[in-house]
């Protein structure tokens, strides 16, 4: 499907960066703009163009909001309009989803994000999800494990928004009561929520300093992963099951619930000569070029890993009221029936009575993936504890 992939505030524009980076002109993506009030951030971005970058909200004098929500919220509603009118030169009516990247302890983003979104519901039909990354709880801990390099303002200081000297995390006291705002704002304003529990990916000891390359390396691979599926570069290998944008908007659902995304690979030799008919998604009777067992095993492991291993969020019991299956790579490694027999173990597993699965045949690729989407999840620990931050969310 063709999104239009949206970074708000620091965080929000080094994950689109990242995603720029890597996957400039695949089709899937189909307009990227980073917006942030705070021009040194925006000015540090390597990968989205200047002419796809927007600095707004003046009243901010070019700066971040060191943590501050309610300014945020209010530069938010005051330029909505203006920052929607700011995706114009890339053709918007032709995307057919937006996808907002934030990082919702800040006030940048967490303040943009809810009026973009209603702006975009407003005046395009399409659907607008969040992909929220999720501050650690020591950002925001009082007993300060943001070490020597933290900053004492409210927020760990502007600019962009992480620790100064020696890579320490920064302090945002503010930052899990941000979230729990921002989380219930999203919520209300958009079609679903994919949380991002950034200290669950983090290492013993690492700060977000240390890991944001890898943790928005993670991101970036799987917003492709999710987005391109039914957008392939060669239009003569046409997927056995395609998967278009209806299809993801089904499984993941227009509520504003809370949607997880596991995702795996393994490395795989191509094929020598690549098959249009690929060995077991048409039952070609092409000479094989995979032998099947190896294929077997390849789909079966990555399915399991995406489901059962590292989940964007942690869900308790790994229930979901729909799941969304995606397994792609070299089309004679699309083994039919591994991916069939993958989609019934799925079922059994989540308890989802709804399975919906493509498959994202990448001719000459070097790796099977599988990627599993969950919607209508428990409430997963993490946003428990954020959400319970604040009196008027503790229920
Ligand atoms: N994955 C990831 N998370 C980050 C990164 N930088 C910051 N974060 C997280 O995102 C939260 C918000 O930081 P920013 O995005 O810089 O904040 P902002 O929206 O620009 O808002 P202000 O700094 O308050 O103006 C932080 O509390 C961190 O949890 C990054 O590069 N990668």
């Amino acid at each position: 499907m063709r999104v239009h992939v949206i970074g708000l505030g620091g965080a929000g524009g080094r994950v689109v960066d990242r995603l720029a980076a890597d996957h400039d002109g695949d089709p899937f993506l189909h307009g990227i703009s980073a917006f942030d009030t705070d021009m040194e951030a925006l000015g540090s971005l390597q990968s989205i163009g200047e002419e796809r970058r927007y600095r707004f909200g003046d009243a901010a004098g070019g700066d971040g909001l060191d943590g501050d929500l309610h300014a945020g919220r209010e530069l938010g509603e005051v330029h909505a309009s203006e920052l929607g009118r700011a995706l114009d030169d890339q053709c918007p009516s032709l995307a057919e989803a937006f996808v907002l990247v934030l990082g919702v302890g800040g006030a940048a983003g967490g303040g943009a994000a809810p009026a973009l979104a209603a702006e975009l519901e407003t005046l395009y039909d399409a659907p607008v999800y969040a992909i929220a990354v999720l501050p650690t709880p020591a950002e925001s801990d009082a007993d300060g494990e943001a070490g020597p390099g933290a900053e004492a303002g409210p927020a760990g200081g502007g600019g962009s928004g992480r620790g100064g000297d020696g890579g320490s995390t920064p302090r945002r006291p503010l930052a899990e009561k941000n979230a729990a705002r921002t989380l219930g704002a999203l919520s209300d304003r958009t079609a679903a929520v994919f949380p991002f529990d950034t200290d669950a990916w983090l290492g013993g000891g690492e700060t977000i300093d240390d890991a944001s390359d890898r943790l928005n390396g993670v991101l970036a691979d799987r917003i492709a992963a999710l987005f391109g599926a039914g957008e392939g570069d060669d239009d003569a290998i046409t997927p056995q099951q395609v998967l278009d944008a209806s299809d993801v908007a089904r499984a993941v659902g227009d509520a504003g619930e809370t949607a997880a995304l596991g995702y795996a690979t393994q490395e795989v030799e191509p094929p020598e000569t690549e098959s249009r008919f690929g060995l077991g998604l048409f039952g070609s009777s092409e000479p094989e070029k995979v032998d099947t067992s190896a294929a077997v095993s390849a789909v079966e492991t990555v399915i399991r890993k995406a489901t059962r291993g590292k989940n964007t969020v942690e869900m308790p019991e790994g229930r979901a009221d729909r799941t969304l299956l995606v397994v792609g790579g070299p089309p004679a490694w699309l083994n039919r029936e591994a991916i069939a027999e993958g989609r019934r173990w799925l079922a059994e597993e989540t308890g989802s009575g709804a399975i919906l699965s493509g498959d994202a045949p990448v001719p000459g690729g070097g790796e099977v993936f599988a990627l599993v989407v969950r919607s209508g999840i428990d409430e997963p620990d993490r946003i428990r504890e954020i959400r319970t931050s604040i009196p008027d969310r503790a229920e």
